[in-house]
């Protein structure tokens, strides 16, 4: 039976207060993330629904998961608490572009979990990360934007692109300035394994639409959604996503030990296949990551019981919490100077 509506005071993180009516099957909250092929990527995934029942997260973990992903690991996954919700496959237009790695194609399904509309809010995480500290907080930044962490073009897999050919990276913009005749410097580009939106069906279709006409880019969704959420982006603290290449190419950028999700990005670095053996691999702080993964993963006492409480998931019965959020820190790194 559908709940009963009720009406609930709603306080925005603006210290503001809404009175609206409000179906409290409707409002929730839940982390996402995304599960594609037979493959050992659903070992991430128990990794990662293991993290956040460690960190006492308050909301659920759905797993948007392709066809192809065989009933005995979505069986793993039920048994781990996660919500299995299984999507269709999204392709771009036909292009002979070369993605920056071949099996980058399949993101584009990822544009599916816009249509998640029982959920006013959700977190996307990508399989290969890993929540070390709570974030459930980052449900309460304010409403109509898109939240994640820049990215850092010094890696190879950016080695197609103007930014790299010049050395330019936006994590350290005043290092090498981007020439005046090279146009404006590109608008801020977010890495796609986490960050923070408002499932939409209007969005969605919008995006649907939009991919219909938008030619495959060698980051494929990664890119395309940097282009449709360039006006709404807002940058987060690397903290939320800490894209490894970091701790080589930009340690100045880094606390480590405020870091609170670890993204397992790099080449040789996810964590059920690592090997120690590529390059940067053998430093002790990706050891110490791995090996953190690990003790996770490994956590008995972590694996899902029918018995535990069942999370939230409902929004805006904290209104102490969210009144007491602080606005979204968004210029914590220099805007990039013209030259
Ligand atoms: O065989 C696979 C491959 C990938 N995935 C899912 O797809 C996600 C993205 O793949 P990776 O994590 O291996 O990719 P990267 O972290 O290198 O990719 C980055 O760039 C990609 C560009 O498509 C996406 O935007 C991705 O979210 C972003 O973190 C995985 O985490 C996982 O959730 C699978 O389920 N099975
Ligand atoms: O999404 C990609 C991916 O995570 C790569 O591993 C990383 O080198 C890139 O910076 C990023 O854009
Ligand atoms: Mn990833």
């Amino acid at each position: 039976m559908a709940p009963p509506e009720v009406s609930v005071d709603v306080f925005t993180n603006t210290g503001g207060k809404l009175s609206t009516t409000l179906n409290p099957g409707y409002s929730k909250r839940a982390y996402v993330t995304f599960l594609a092929g037979t493959g050992d990527y659903v070992k991430g995934v128990v990794g990662l629904a293991k993290g956040l029942r460690k960190v006492k997260s308050a909301y659920r973990l759905v797993v948007a998961i392709l066809p192809d992903v065989p009933e005995e690991h979505r069986e793993i996954l039920r048994s781990q608490g996660c919500i299995v919700h299984e999507i269709e496959p999204t392709y771009p237009p036909e292009n002979h572009v070369q993605f920056a790695m071949a099996y980058y194609v399949i993101n584009y399904s990822k544009l599916r979990i816009w249509n998640f509309e029982e959920y006013s809010k959700m977190v996307y995480l990508d399989a290969d990360i890993q929540v070390f500290e709570n974030i459930d907080h980052l449900f309460d930044m304010a409403d109509g934007y898109f939240y994640a962490v820049m990215d850092c073009f010094c890696e190879k897999t950016w080695s197609h692109s103007a930014q790299y050919s010049i050395g330019y990276c936006q994590q350290c913009p005043e290092k090498v300035t981007w020439p005046a005749e090279m146009g404006s410097p590109p608008p801020l580009y977010f890495n796609a394994g986490m960050f923070v939106y408002e499932p939409s069906r209007l969005t969605y279709e919008s995006l649907l639409q939009t991919l219909r006409i938008t030619p495959p880019t060698p980051f494929a969704e990664q890119d395309f959604l940097n282009m449709f959420f360039q006006h709404k982006y807002k940058p987060i603290p690397p903290i939320y996503n800490l894209v490894l290449a970091m701790l080589w190419r930009h340690r100045e950028n880094i606390e480590l030990e405020k870091v609170k999700v670890v993204h397992y990005c790099a080449a040789g670095s996810k964590p059920w296949r690592y090997t120690g053996k590529e390059v940067n691999m053998d430093r002790e702080d990706i050891k110490m990551l791995v090996a953190k993964w690990w003790d996770v993963y490994n956590d008995e006492s972590l694996d899902f019981k029918a018995e535990d409480p069942s999370p939230e998931g409902e929004t805006f019965l904290m209104p102490s919490i969210m009144a007491s959020m602080p606005e979204p820190e968004i210029s914590y790194i220099p805007a990039p100077t013209a030259a």
